[in-house]
């Protein structure tokens, strides 16, 4: 379990990491989002260690995190830092041995995740003779090579196509089993997909936590209305509802004071009901409105 603490740091006086504190669970893929500057960064090197905190401590099950536990954290890098004119798998080795794997043990592992990502064929390249998506590829194969205890990974998926990012997303879930996983990203259909759990920071301070289903329940009670007849217009009349839009037979209706079935009935009274559907508030709505 590693738990950020009233994590906080500032630069030159201003607090660019404001009393952050959420818990990254095992067995859950953690999201950070925010937008640019927001400090996801700047949290993620302090969890590292790469960056003191100002003031805040990491936890790793209970206790503040030591070195040795901040070296078993797989961490991908916002700078990356591979060596573009090393070979890939000796690059991946040499990574590992700096973890303290010995070397045919190093050797066997760079050669499972590179099949793993389907570069099996590329381990003897130079890392900067690969696509810019490969080289990522190779990045997130650098924070798993120690078989790690927990993941960091910053903007792990930018610049990866939608099939590379599930494709990456899938080993990187199986990869992290039942370890704590905290990714930044700023695509946030790609978070909402894959996430089980979420943070938003806005200005250094986390302004939304919790699972991604608990963050997505939490706006109006909004249902969508579509109705046999050609026009749903006459429902505005009804009580206990504000109609948000009223589009021929649909409409969309935030319950104001009333249940799901009593609307549900008002309508089936007066006319056959084909769709009476809950809308959730997809993530970049929350994400709007915590950053206003
Ligand atoms: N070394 C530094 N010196 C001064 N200010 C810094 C330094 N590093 C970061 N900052 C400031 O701290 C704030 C948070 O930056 P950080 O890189 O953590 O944000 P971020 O959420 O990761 O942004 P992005 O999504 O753009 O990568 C920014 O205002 C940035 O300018």
């Amino acid at each position: 379990m590693l738990d950020i603490s009233s994590l906080s740091r500032s630069y030159d006086g201003t607090l660019v990491v404001d009393d952050v504190t959420f818990r990254v669970t095992p067995g859950r893929m953690t999201g950070f989002v925010g937008a640019n500057g927001a400090g996801k960064t700047t949290t993620m090197r302090m969890i590292l260690g790469v960056l003191a905190p100002t003031s805040g401590q990491v936890l790793w099950n209970g206790s503040p995190i030591t070195t040795g536990q901040r070296r078993r954290i797989g961490y991908m890098p916002e700078e990356r830092g591979l060596y573009p004119r090393m070979r890939v798998s000796d690059q991946l080795v040499f990574l590992a041995r700096l973890h303290g794997v010995d070397r045919a043990e190093a050797a066997r592992r760079a050669r499972e995740l590179l099949d793993h990502f389907d570069l099996g064929d590329r381990a003897d390249d130079v890392l900067d003779t690969l696509s810019l998506g490969n080289q990522q590829r190779v990045q997130i194969a650098a924070s798993l090579i120690h078989r790690p205890d927990a993941l960091v990974l910053d903007e792990p998926f930018s610049g990866l196509d939608p099939v590379a990012v599930d494709a990456m997303a899938s080993l990187l879930a199986k990869e992290a089993g039942d370890k704590p996983l905290l990714f930044s990203s700023h695509q946030l259909d790609l978070v909402e997909r894959l996430c089980d759990d979420l943070v938003i920071l806005s200005h250094g301070k986390v302004v939304a936590a919790g699972s991604v289903d608990e963050l997505r329940g939490t706006g109006p009670d909004r249902y969508r209305v579509r109705l046999d007849g050609s026009d749903a217009a006459w429902i505005r009349g009804l009580r206990g509802i504000e109609v948000k839009d009223v589009d021929g037979g649909t409409a969309l209706v935030d319950l104001d004071g009333i249940t799901p079935s009593e609307l549900l009935s008002q309508l089936v009274a007066k006319e056959p009901v084909a769709e009476f559907t809950r809308v959730r508030q997809p993530l970049s709505a929350i994400f709007r409105e915590v950053n206003r």
